[in-house]
């Protein structure tokens, strides 16, 4: 048997041009997981208004971390797709010694390469077994349940399937929760830490959640447990919900009205970090790093420091390996 491990992420534009913006617009915000108005209601609104509009104005955003990312850090093109690819690199370095038999490779929801493609290649290959690695710690059907959609489609057009599982979370995997809280000490040890700690996660319509979507409670347990490894008290750290999209209530408090009330309370001093997102990327670098800034500070704020994303960091390449390592048991001997 030989097993694949397929390291997924969102997706981001091919180039930041408005064209591009558009395309990758027109199949994220199509996806009936991701927005769950109904088609005749949603799909107007979408070509009507969304896809002529959005792309101009998020396009110059794109241009600006093209080549970039996080201050002005070195990297090719998207740096979501970048951060995927180098991670997969390097979670395959990090196999190499205790599962020499595993191939890694990575693969997008939106955008290419897709994941059908992907494990059809790898099929062609000898490959038949796979695993999927959505890099989505907490599980949200807007973002993992997507994933499964991609897998069951497999299912559904392939004669020869393979077998495929995939990580459903890993929300409160000690690996993960520890490269977060070194990751906080690392930025502590550099700056001193901040009156105040705000975790910020990717938003999703209150409604989700109240239908049954587990997101909620698996960040708010992420949060705790980061809190609980840094030694944190409830009155140094908050959670809170960034990205809004449209006039839906999301889940709250949203992160840039938290940060303009901490602005007006006159806080001295906030380090802002982002558990659910596994890379920088637009949503982090553009909308965290820099809009969310001139929220805080300009409300009346003192020092605002975004940390990084876990990215390429060893600890981090490190829990991902364990995950894939607790998955996949080793194959016996005897077994052809
Ligand atoms: C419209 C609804 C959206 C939901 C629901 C949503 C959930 C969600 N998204 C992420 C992570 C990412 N989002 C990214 C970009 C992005 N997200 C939305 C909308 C929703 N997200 C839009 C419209 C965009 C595109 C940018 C924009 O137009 O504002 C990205 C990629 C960023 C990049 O660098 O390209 C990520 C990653 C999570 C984790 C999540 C729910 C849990
Ligand atoms: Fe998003
Ligand atoms: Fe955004």
């Amino acid at each position: 048997m030989s097993t694949a491990v397929i390291l997924m992420n969102l997706g981001t534009p091919a180039e930041p041009s408005a064209p591009a913006v558009r395309q990758f617009l027109r199949e994220f915000l199509s996806d009936p997981r991701v927005v769950e108005i109904p088609r005749l209601v949603w799909l107007p609104i979408l070509h009507g208004i969304i896809l002529p509009l959005r792309p101009g104005r998020i396009a110059p955003a794109y241009a600006e971390i093209w080549d970039t990312g996080l201050d002005g850090a070195p990297v090719e093109g998207a740096p979501l797709f970048y951060y995927t690819r180098r991670q997969s690199e390097l979670l395959q370095e990090q196999l190499r010694e205790n599962r020499p038999d595993i191939r890694v490779e990575f693969a997008m929801t939106y955008g290419e390469p897709r994941l059908a493609d992907v494990v059809e290649r790898l099929q062609r290959e000898g490959f038949d077994s796979f695993m999927v690695f959505p890099l989505y710690p907490q599980y949200s059907a807007t973002t993992t349940g997507s994933i499964y959609d991609q897998v069951a489609q497999i299912y559904r057009t392939n004669r020869n399937i393979p077998n495929i599982s995939v990580v459903h979370n890993y929300y409160r995997h000690p690996m993960y929760v520890r490269a977060l809280a070194n990751s906080v000490r690392e930025h502590w040890d550099k700056h001193g830490a901040a009156e105040k700690l705000l975790l910020s996660f990717h938003g999703i319509p209150k409604a989700n959640v109240d239908k049954g979507d587990p997101y909620y409670l698996q960040c708010r347990e992420t949060a705790e447990h980061l809190a609980a490894e840094l030694g944190l008290d409830e009155q140094q750290w908050q959670l809170c919900f960034q990205s809004r999209f449209g006039k839906a209530e999301w889940l709250q408090p949203y992160t840039d009205k938290t940060l303009e009330e901490w602005g007006i309370k006159g806080v001295g001093s906030v380090d802002v970090i982002c558990p659910a997102f596994a890379a920088d990327c637009l949503e982090t670098i553009e909308e965290i790093a820099e809009e969310n800034r001139a929220n805080f500070v300009e409300a009346g704020g003192g020092e605002y420091r975004y940390i990084p994303a876990l990215n390429l960091r060893p600890d981090h390449i490190e829990a991902l390996a364990r995950i894939v390592e607790e998955k996949l048991p080793v194959p016996s001997k005897q077994s052809g």
